[in-house]
């Protein structure tokens, strides 16, 4: 049977990245999504937006909705202090399959912990199953349609602190209207845009990255 996308963008990674070298990692799915298949990673363009919020931020603990091929998550942890933890939430097992051998030719296995299920079924499972007691960053790139309902579930599970950021993906494009309307007008969070484009292309796209208060 045909191979799948994920699938080759793997053998990508493997046939031009070197083990071990996560910059490498990231420019062969780069190099693939541009000139072989487009796949709907975060980018090179939004993926140094989101390099800049994680360096600025320094986090500690890390939580990742919607993994894919593990691009986002492998530009997350090669930025991590050693000591750190990333949880990356994948409701897709043939994405999760592939986002776990992307993530170990990064030799970034020690401190991301891929679990494959439903956000809405991990959030509140979070501090019981991963002994986390609040998250210091946490990236939304799932389902458009979850965002919201699971910024409240974190927010209602104690999850988010004051300080904690939530940097979102794809604000325009597909877009999270919901979310965006959410965050912008709350009281307890402090948003901001970052204009780019949808991932190797032309069309408008940006992050958006909102403070919690408390
Ligand atoms: N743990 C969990 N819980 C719930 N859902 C979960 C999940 N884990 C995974 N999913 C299910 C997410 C499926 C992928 C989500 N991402 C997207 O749908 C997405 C689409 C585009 C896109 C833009 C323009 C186009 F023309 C076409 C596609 C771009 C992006 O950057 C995207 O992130
Ligand atoms: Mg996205």
């Amino acid at each position: 049977t045909r191979s799948t996308r994920p699938q080759r963008l793997l053998k990508a990674v493997r046939k031009h990245a070197a083990r071990g070298d996560p910059q490498s990692v990231i420019s062969a799915i780069d190099h693939f999504c541009r000139h072989s298949e487009w796949a709907m990673n975060i980018g090179d363009e939004k993926g140094s937006i989101l390099d800049s919020v994680v360096s600025e931020l320094n986090p500690e603990k890390v939580l990742e909705l919607g993994t894919y091929c593990g691009y986002s998550t492998v530009r997350i942890a090669r930025l991590l202090p050693p000591g750190a933890r990333l949880i990356t939430l994948e409701f897709n097992a043939g994405y999760a399959a592939i986002a776990r051998q992307v993530i170990a030719w990064a030799g970034l296995e020690d401190r991301v912990q891929l679990v494959e299920g439903a956000s809405e079924d991990w959030i509140p499972r979070m501090k019981e199953h991963f002994g986390i007691e609040t998250f210091d960053f946490v990236f939304l790139d799932h389902w458009k349609d979850r965002y919201l309902p699971d910024t409240k579930l974190m927010e209602d599970c104690g999850l988010l602190r004051k300080g904690t950021v939530l940097l979102a993906d794809n604000v325009i494009c597909p877009g999270v209207p919901d979310y965006l309307q959410y965050v912008r007008n709350s009281l307890s969070y402090k948003s901001c845009y970052f204009k780019s484009h949808l991932e190797y292309t032309k069309a408008e796209d940006g992050l958006e990255k909102s403070v919690f208060l408390g």
